[in-house]
């Protein structure tokens, strides 16, 4: 039997993008969780009927309604499914691979709640939620402007947003920007992590924003205005007074007020918003000790009552909102749905994503390219989630094989084995309890056979019973009309010359006629004030050289000039022209640098 796991999220048919409003989330809470729950096994079909016998096999009564309003919504819901490639799929990275085999290290800053670089005073988890913020807090829901849209940027210098919390929080940014992650997606997955790593209640890690070109209007609240210009703003940003109790209460569950920054509410490097270890967790002491009136939060107990603006706004409604903020379960409900609608407070014509997921089973290539002996190398691993939420439940009784088809479509007669590799035993590990193993493949593909996609087999070694994952029924797709020549890149930089790369293809011969080879090369143009670089795209066209191999012309970029912030960035190989375009996309020049070309 052919089976297929699948992925989808709970809500795919609920949401209302074409509100007016800034998109919130309010309307939605709760309707987040883990992939695992709508994971189903059913016989291979077409996809809207794979959705129709989801809907009727589906074994939660509650979600047994839900399902079966969607119904006549197929469309969208769909939409959901994920399919390989994804424009996401760099930033599913980013939120999911923190520890291990291919980690991206996101959260390597936040390895713990009160970590700071041992800064006296430095909390980067508090540092991250407070830039995030910071950065919301300027939105105008009723214009639809502003909202996490990373404008922050252009807007340090400000008095509003004292302290070095901003340009630290950018500054680790910089290593995963790239046109496919944006910085304001990163302030919000600054705020997820940084809720994931503090024990705080798990928040729903929506994607698609965009960043802000320019500063925004000016407005992030400060200590000293009263009570009724924090109520207009909050209103301004959305929120209503409870709420902006709430958030404010969330907001400062984390670290504290800085005499660098603040002297006038401390002489102390730090003073925390609760005492002992509780600014290092996110709890609700910052609540309870208000109530207690044991507080020591200097925005409530400073000599100049004019800068108590926790004081004032905590008991702007008779304390009842901090009452019900006083029992743990509901505090950490509550921020987990407004810290979740702070990071969801976009543009109005942003749009943002489904809650991104760890994928279940997701392939990486690393080489598609012609040898020397002229066959196409093939190589690359395949992701594998086990452990808590999935039904593989001991990493050591997995295994992983592909099948392929050829350039004409049809199967070849030819199992691709994997596996595990050795550097940390192929495992990696991501958020809230997410394992992950990798299978990794080398083959050799006959060039005049070609291939055109492929599909996994996970094994569970113990029962024999195998699943075939076909990326929703076409396999993983692969093209070979154009090949991007890894080996036969580099880069160089020195002072005296600057930087250079040189970047190879290879196009099959019977699709040039007609077509041009051109370079997407996403440019990095270091600003002036802004940590964060701008991203242009310079477009550059290959040159065609002598040599041709197996059925293939080789085409060249030699020694274009490129600025040391570009030596790490990323590019796409675009044939267009032709019966259909192709993007070879997102590959990576940082594996470039300071290495030879090497002759084929
Ligand atoms: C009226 C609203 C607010 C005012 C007047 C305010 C004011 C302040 C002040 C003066 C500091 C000290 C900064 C420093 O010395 O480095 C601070 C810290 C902080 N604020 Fe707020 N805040 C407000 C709302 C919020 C909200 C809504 C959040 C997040 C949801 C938030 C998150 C934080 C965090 C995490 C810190 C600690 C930063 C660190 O330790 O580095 N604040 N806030």
């Amino acid at each position: 039997m052919m089976n297929q796991a699948f992925r989808r999220y709970n809500d795919a048919s609920t949401r209302n993008y074409s509100d007016k409003r800034l998109l919130n989330t309010s309307a939605n809470r709760n309707t987040w969780a883990p992939s695992s729950v709508f994971r189903y096994s059913v016989v291979s079909v077409h996809t809207s009927t794979r959705f129709f016998l989801i809907t009727l096999i589906s074994y939660q009564p509650t979600h047994l309604i839900m399902k079966t309003t969607a119904l006549a919504a197929l469309v969208s819901l769909t939409t959901a499914e994920y399919i390989w490639p994804d424009k996401y799929d760099q930033i599913e990275d980013v939120f999911t691979l923190q520890g291990g085999f291919n980690k991206k290290g996101f959260i390597d800053p936040i390895q713990s709640c009160g970590f700071g670089q041992n800064q006296p005073g430095r909390q980067n988890t508090a540092e991250w939620v407070r830039t995030a913020y910071h950065d919301m807090s300027t939105a105008d829901v009723d214009a639809g402007t502003g909202g996490l849209d990373a404008s922050i940027m252009f807007e340090t210098e400000r008095g509003e947003n004292k302290g070095d919390a901003m340009n630290n929080t950018l500054a680790h940014f910089q290593n995963y920007y790239t046109s496919r992650t944006t910085a304001a997606d990163m302030l919000a997955l600054a705020v997820v992590g940084s809720m994931a790593v503090c024990n705080g209640y798990e928040i729903p890690f929506r994607v698609g924003r965009v960043d802000a070109t320019e500063a925004g209007r000016k407005g992030v609240p400060e200590p000293q205005q009263d009570l009724s210009s924090h109520i207009a703003s909050f209103a301004k940003q959305g929120f209503s007074q409870s709420e902006m109790i709430e958030l404010v209460a969330c907001g400062h569950s984390l670290g504290g007020v800085h005499a660098s920054n603040f002297p006038e509410l401390t002489s102390q490097t730090v003073q925390h918003f609760e005492q002992s270890d509780s600014f290092e967790k996110f709890d609700n002491a910052v609540v309870t000790e208000f109530l207690d009136t044991n507080t020591t939060n200097p925005l409530v107990v400073a000599a100049n009552d004019t800068m108590n603006s926790d004081k004032r706004i905590f008991a702007s409604d008779g304390n009842k909102t901090m009452h019900a903020l006083a029992d743990a379960t509901h505090f950490q409900e509550r921020c987990q749905d407004v810290l979740a609608r702070m990071i969801d407070t976009v543009p109005k014509d942003v749009v943002l994503s489904e809650p991104i997921n760890p994928i279940d089973v997701k392939p990486y290539i690393n080489l598609l390219a012609l040898n020397h002996n002229g066959t196409i190398d093939f190589s690359g691993y395949i992701r594998v989630r086990y452990g808590k939420g999935t039904d593989r439940p001991d990493v050591n009784d997995i295994a992983v094989h592909l099948s392929y088809k050829n350039r004409a479509g049809n199967a070849v007669n030819e199992t691709i084995q994997t596996t595990r590799p050795v550097w940390s035993d192929g495992i990696g590990s991501g958020f809230n309890g997410a394992n992950f193993v990798y299978f990794e493949w080398t083959a050799e593909i006959d060039a005049d056979a070609g291939i055109s996609g492929f599909n996994a087999f996970v094994t569970t070694k113990s029962t024999g019973d195998v699943v075939e994952h076909d990326n929703g029924g076409n396999g993983f797709p692969v093209q070979d009309t154009v090949l991007y020549q890894l080996e036969q890149s580099c880069s160089s930089y020195s002072a005296a010359e600057g930087g250079k790369l040189n970047i190879v293809a290879a196009v099959r011969t019977d699709a040039v006629s007609g077509t041009k080879l051109d370079l997407h090369f996403s440019k990095k143009v270091p600003r002036q004030g802004v940590i964060i670089p701008g991203l242009e795209t310079q477009i550059e066209s290959f040159k065609e050289s002598e040599k041709t191999l197996s059925g293939y012309r080789f085409f060249d970029i030699q020694d274009m000039s490129i600025n040391a912030a570009s030596l790490s960035t990323d590019f796409d190989v675009v044939l267009s022209g032709g019966e259909k375009d192709v993007n070879v996309g997102f590959l990576e020049s940082n594996g470039l640098i300071n290495r030879d070309c090497v002759a084929l």
